[in-house]
């Protein structure tokens, strides 16, 4: 970062700047420096107490076992190639931090693990591009408590717009502001739901964007006095909300993705990065859908994603690879098992390990799934390979415990401290119920 910037800054009126981490609780955090004393903490950043890695999102002491107690500290050290002016708080700027220790990358670090992973990437030729597809509720809430939400509309209703349209502009310019590039808008299907998609990038990048899109949808709602909230299950009878996650794989420009004569339309690698993807599905689970609530967005007939399982253009699949109407091959595909309570530069940077590891080892997919995989008999699912996944975050998280690979790509401080924090999490809200976790959840997500 350059004086310029310095200057621009003042000009913008910026009075702090927020350095960002997201934790393992995927909480989004900052330490903001004041403009006036920039010059003392360019380089070296705000400290960080290193127990800030090991906090559950409800409580502020370290979860036991996570190998992070009260003594310690690392550097939080902005990255200045991300600095923003925030468009709907003028007066502050933001700027993602990498934690450091004795001038190393931290191992606990999520954005140091994605960093890694997308190296490991490029050491086998390959540039991952990503898009966070969220969707999330647009609520009030009453006096009482009660939580409604702010319109009745269904899917991809033009009143929604209408009724909405004032809140989805200022997101929507705030996003392109900040260098976030909005691609589509539909109200979802449930009331007061909606989706904003933007524009795939790579896969630090795609992280970056994924903090900066539910920072921004969330302060803007704030801002017209509503409450936007990501968390994956608000309303036991109407959808859940998702944060798909569209993936691609380049290398020097081109997409490797597309094969047309290939299964799926795809090339043998981009089908073993998916093999990799769903042979670890299970474990990658306690990263993707990482608190108990997430679970009961997994439903079948949901298009949530609950069965490890692909298929071409199938919504119910875990992974939906996406045609392409030319005829050229398949260019993306979508995994759905996901939502928005999950970090996603460990989300991420664990599905890039999967992944990886499907094509070192070329692991084959099962058969694609052309069916509503919800419908079949047990038997057929069974005879097609078609599991189901885990119904817990317990289950999920000793998947986690037993994956040698994921285990091994997470690094052991960095596994340890968010299997810590998983497990913590998992005893303080097991017991419960959906309206506890509305209660308790809906502002932190
Ligand atoms: N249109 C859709 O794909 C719906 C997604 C669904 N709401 C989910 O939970 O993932």
């Amino acid at each position: 970062m350059d004086r310029d910037i310095e200057a621009s800054l003042k000009k913008a009126g910026v009075q702090f700047i927020r350095v960002l981490w997201c934790d393992n609780g995927n909480a989004i955090r900052a330490k903001a420096i004041h403009r006036g004393m920039l010059a003392d903490y360019r380089e070296q950043g705000v400290s960080l107490a290193m127990a800030q890695q090991g906090m559950p999102i409800i409580g502020s002491t370290p979860a036991f076992g996570s190998g992070l107690g009260p003594v310690g500290e690392v550097q939080l050290i902005p990255d200045w190639s991300t600095l923003m002016a925030l468009p709907y708080t003028p007066s502050h700027a933001r700027v993602m931090g990498n934690m450091v220790k004795d001038g190393e990358p931290w191992p606990v670090c999520p954005r140091r693990f994605l960093r890694d992973m997308a190296a490991d990437a490029k050491l086998e030729g390959l540039e991952i591009i990503a898009s966070f597809e969220n969707e999330f509720y647009l609520l009030e809430r009453r006096e009482n408590g009660e939580i409604i939400p702010t319109d009745q509309t269904p899917y991809c209703s033009t009143y929604g717009m209408d009724i909405q349209q004032r809140i989805i502009d200022d997101i929507a310019t705030a996003l392109n502001e900040q260098g976030v590039l909005v691609e589509q808008y539909y109200p979802e299907s449930g009331p007061g739901q909606h989706e904003i998609s933007v524009l795939y990038t790579q896969a630090l990048a795609a992280a970056d964007q994924q903090v900066v899109f539910r920072e921004t949808v969330k302060a803007i709602a704030h801002y017209h006095h509503r409450i936007a909230s990501f968390l994956p299950k608000i309303f036991p009878d109407q959808a859940g909300s998702g944060a798909h996650l569209h993936l691609s794989l380049w290398h020097k420009g081109e997409n490797l993705l597309p094969n047309p004569s290939g299964l799926l339309g795809l090339s043998d690698r981009s089908r073993w990065f998916i093999g990799g993807i769903l042979h670890h599905h299970r474990a990658l689970m306690a990263i993707t859908n990482p608190i108990p609530n997430s679970y009961r967005r997994l439903q079948p007939h949901s298009w949530s994603g609950a069965f490890c399982c692909w298929g071409l253009d199938n919504k119910e699949a875990a992974i939906r690879v996406i045609s392409n109407p030319e005829g050229t091959g398949s260019s993306h595909f979508e995994f759905k098992t996901i939502d928005a309570a999950a970090n996603p530069y460990l989300a991420l940077g664990a599905i890039i390990a999967a992944g990886l590891d499907g094509i070192r080892n070329q692991l084959e997919p099962p058969e694609p799934v052309d069916c509503d995989p919800g419908i079949l008999p047990e038997e057929e699912r069974q005879h097609r390979g078609i599991q189901w996944l885990p119904a817990t975050l317990l289950e999920a998280i000793t998947a986690l415990q037993e994956n040698q690979v994921l285990l091994k790509a997470l690094s052991p401080p960095l596994a340890q401290a968010y299997l810590a924090v998983r497990q913590a999490e998992w005893e303080i809200m097991k017991d419960w119920d959906l309206s506890t976790e509305v209660k308790m959840l809906l502002d932190r997500y």
